[in-house]
């Protein structure tokens, strides 16, 4: 009997390639590589950084190990990146060797910067290693299901944003989120429908984020969603949006249309909740009135 001979030939063949994709070349950074921050990578652009403890540095460590203003990293006009001590308490050390206060030292490429406890590595412009760092980095901070940001890096970026707006008197608030009577719809179609059902409600979760606000996955069928300079009222008006929006959408797991909803709880920054955990748990007590009263709806802990 005759063989089509195109079902015969098994043969692997070798894909003519450039290698891999050139991404654009990006600036030179550093990134964390040891203690406080893991693996955070900061760009080094037209301006210099600053990295120390300070709220306002560039690159800023929250440890008491390191210095309000540790060092200063900049290109100068040759296109040379140098790095300076400004006087830190525990001097800054470039690959183990004490910098001098006050003056400079050339960086190159893979060079170490002990700031403190943290540890830091240059990367020059446009390397592989960086982009390596980069998607290691991604990876750490994002929850791999919805793609949101994890409990983590929520909890650590939250830190801050609490920390700035109180710093400056501004409006911030917290809408926790989670999932009505999710059980039923794992028991009844299964994890792999339930985690459809997850990826869903976050893309809605993200979809209605602007650029500053911080979308996270921070628990099983609870989601996160911190809001700077943001006042109760349109926090509650974005919230019942997401609401309206979660229950109108369709949703299909196993196949069968099936109607889901959200409870939100949601809490401001106050004189009395000036922490991220007082927010979360005002936000939690708030979410947790609006299960008892019957799901599918937004309260507010005031
Ligand atoms: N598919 C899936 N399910 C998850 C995940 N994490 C947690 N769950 C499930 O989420 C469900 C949460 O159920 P409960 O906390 O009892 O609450 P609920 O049924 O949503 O009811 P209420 O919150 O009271 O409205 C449990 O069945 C968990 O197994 C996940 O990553 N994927």
């Amino acid at each position: 009997m005759a063989t089509d001979p195109a079902q015969q030939d098994t043969t692997q063949r070798t894909l003519l390639s450039e290698g891999p994709l050139h991404p654009a070349p990006r600036s030179a950074c550093v990134v964390v590589i040891h203690g406080e921050g893991l693996g955070r990578r900061t760009d080094i652009r037209d301006g210099a950084l600053l990295v120390g403890r300070s709220h306002e540095a560039d690159l800023s460590i929250q440890h008491k190990s390191v210095s309000r203003q540790h060092c200063r990293i900049w290109r100068d006009a040759a296109g040379q990146y140098r790095i300076r001590d400004l006087g830190a308490t525990n001097a800054t050390r470039l690959n183990e060797a004490r910098l001098p206060a006050e003056a400079d030292a050339p960086l190159n490429d893979g060079d170490r910067i002990t700031v403190g406890e943290t540890i830091l590595k240059f990367i020059a412009q446009d390397s592989v290693e960086a982009r390596y760092h980069e998607e290691i980095y991604q990876l750490a901070v994002h929850d791999p299901l919805t793609e949101l940001h994890n409990r983590r890096h929520f909890c650590e970026m939250a830190d801050k944003e609490i920390g700035r707006a109180l710093r400056h008197g501004r409006p911030l608030a917290l809408c926790i989120i989670d999932v009505d009577l999710f059980k039923p719809v794992n028991d009844r179609y299964g994890h792999i429908s339930g985690d459809e059902v997850l990826r869903q409600i976050g893309a809605l979760v993200r979809g209605h984020a602007r650029n500053d606000d911080l979308a996270a996955r921070i628990g099983g069928e609870e989601f996160a969603l911190l809001l700077p300079e943001c006042e109760l009222e349109p926090a509650l008006r974005l919230a019942e949006r997401l609401r309206e929006a979660v229950a109108a959408a369709s949703f299909a797991p196993g196949g069968e249309p099936q109607r889901i909803t959200i409870s939100i709880g949601i809490a401001t920054l106050s004189p009395e909740r000036d922490s991220r955990p007082a927010l979360m748990a005002a936000a939690d007590a708030a979410l947790y009135r609006a299960k008892s009263e019957g799901r599918n709806r937004v309260c507010v802990e005031g």
